[in-house]
């Protein structure tokens, strides 16, 4: 069997090699002729699998992309051919979670303001949104969500098993759109880009919501660029200074629009999740469904790809203030200031679009908060709460 896989996916010898030929080519430069002899491909989110790539691809059994997001695959061209078709839900979902906390801390001390102070609305409550308000509630963070699709299903599974009470009532901290811009302080996107369909979420921030975003609030968006108007986006923080953003996601990657990334506090090349961590996870999440997909063994696993963290321990005394202490372990494992001002540069250097993808090509090694144990005096119990919240081990210091 020979398998493609893109340049950008860690560990793929080691998992991939024993069970067939393995080649390797940057995401953007698989094309049809690369596909002529290949069994299966191996794709991230730039590479666009459809009707044209599959051109060629006559011996095609099995596709698979490292990723949670799926928005760039044509799942139904790949059913009709017969052909396999795996992601990984949830992959590197831990990693976009540390990277909104530390944005927003980081914003909130830019800014002069502090988190627990604001209420955090967040857009789309699957795997990463639903892990940012579990931390964000376990650290005591005032947070509503928004999932109309999640309501439906949750309806529709509670008629189902008989609760008459359930009837179209939403969970608990679930609102409508609408009403999450009107009461939250910052709001958080993390919907899958969804062309069609009644709940699409092509622009689901269009002009006239961004326009009703709240003097003094936040907008960060993690989740496909295309979910909000950049060009509406762009007027908004080029007005009166009231108003901020965190952008990781980006209309038209990697060619971005370089003044909207200008606009934002924290500009960063699409790579909240780029854990290591999470990047092998999704490897490994393939490397698996590619085993089922062809009858193989697969004796490989995640723990085995996992190294060793730089840093695993973090002793902290008294006297730090409580959002201090949380950023200090953070940026310990993870800065995006870092990430930010490499775009800046690659893309003063090389242009928007090359810089981008030299980024997220070469970058640096990245922990998840989960990897450090941070160890607190045992006075400090509610720090101990919130770190645990945040996402560290924690334990109790030795004196
Ligand atoms: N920036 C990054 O590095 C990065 C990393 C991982 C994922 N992502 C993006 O984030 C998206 C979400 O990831 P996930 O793991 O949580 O996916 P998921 O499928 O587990 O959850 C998505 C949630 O969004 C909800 N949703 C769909 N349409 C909606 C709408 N119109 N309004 C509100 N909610 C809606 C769904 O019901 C679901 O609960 C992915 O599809 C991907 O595009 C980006
Ligand atoms: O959907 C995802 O999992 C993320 O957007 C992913 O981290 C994007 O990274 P890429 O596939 O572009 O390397």
């Amino acid at each position: 069997m020979k398998i493609l896989v893109d340049a950008n996916v860690p560990a793929a010898e080691t998992c991939f090699a024993a069970l067939g030929e393995v080649v390797r080519l940057p995401g953007r430069e698989i094309d049809a002729a690369s596909l002529r002899d290949i069994d299966a491909l191996v794709v991230r989110s730039i590479t666009r699998v459809d009707e044209t790539l599959l051109a060629e691809a006559s011996r095609l059994r099995f596709v698979g992309t490292c990723t949670i997001g799926t928005d760039h695959v044509d799942t139904r061209l790949l059913a009709e051919r017969g052909i396999t078709f795996a992601s990984a839900p949830g992959c590197n979902a831990e990693a976009v979670v540390d990277y909104v906390l530390i944005s927003l801390l980081t914003l909130a001390e830019r800014q002069g303001w502090r988190l627990a102070e604001r209420r955090v609305g967040v857009v789309g409550a699957g795997n990463v949104g639903g892990r940012l308000l579990a931390r964000l509630s376990a650290m005591g963070i005032d947070c509503l969500a928004c999932d109309p699709p999640r309501v439906e299903a949750e309806s529709v599974e509670a008629e189902r098993a008989g609760r008459v009470d359930a009837e179209e009532e939403a969970p608990a901290g679930f609102v409508n759109l609408d009403t999450l811009i009107d009461e939250c302080d910052v709001l958080c996107l993390h919907t899958p880009l969804v062309r069609q369909g009644p709940h699409a979420t092509h622009h689901l921030l269009d002009a006239e919501r961004i326009a009703a975003l709240a003097p003094g609030s936040l907008l960060l968006n993690a989740g496909r660029g295309d979910c909000v108007d950049g060009q509406a986006l762009r007027a908004r923080l080029s007005g009166e200074g009231d108003f901020s953003a965190i952008l990781d996601v980006f209309e038209n990657e990697p060619g971005v629009d370089a003044s909207l990334a200008d606009l934002a506090e924290v500009a960063t090349p699409h790579i909240a999740g780029y854990s290591l961590d999470g990047k092998l996870r999704g490897t490994h999440q393939i490397t698996r469904a590619l085993c089922r997909a062809f009858g193989l063994p697969c004796r490989m696993t995640l723990e085995e790809l996992l190294p060793t963290p730089p840093l695993r321990s973090l002793e902290l005394g008294e006297g730090l203030e409580q959002e201090e202490a949380l950023r200090l372990a953070m940026r310990a494992v993870y800065d995006p200031r870092r990430d930010h001002d490499s775009l800046r540069r690659a893309s003063r250097r090389q242009g928007m679009a090359r810089g981008f993808d030299a980024c997220r090509a070469d970058y640096p090694l990245r922990r998840e908060f989960a990897t450090l144990e941070v160890a607190l005096a045992e006075e400090d119990r509610h720090l101990a709460t919130l770190m645990a919240g945040a996402g560290f081990r924690v334990r109790r210091r030795l004196e």
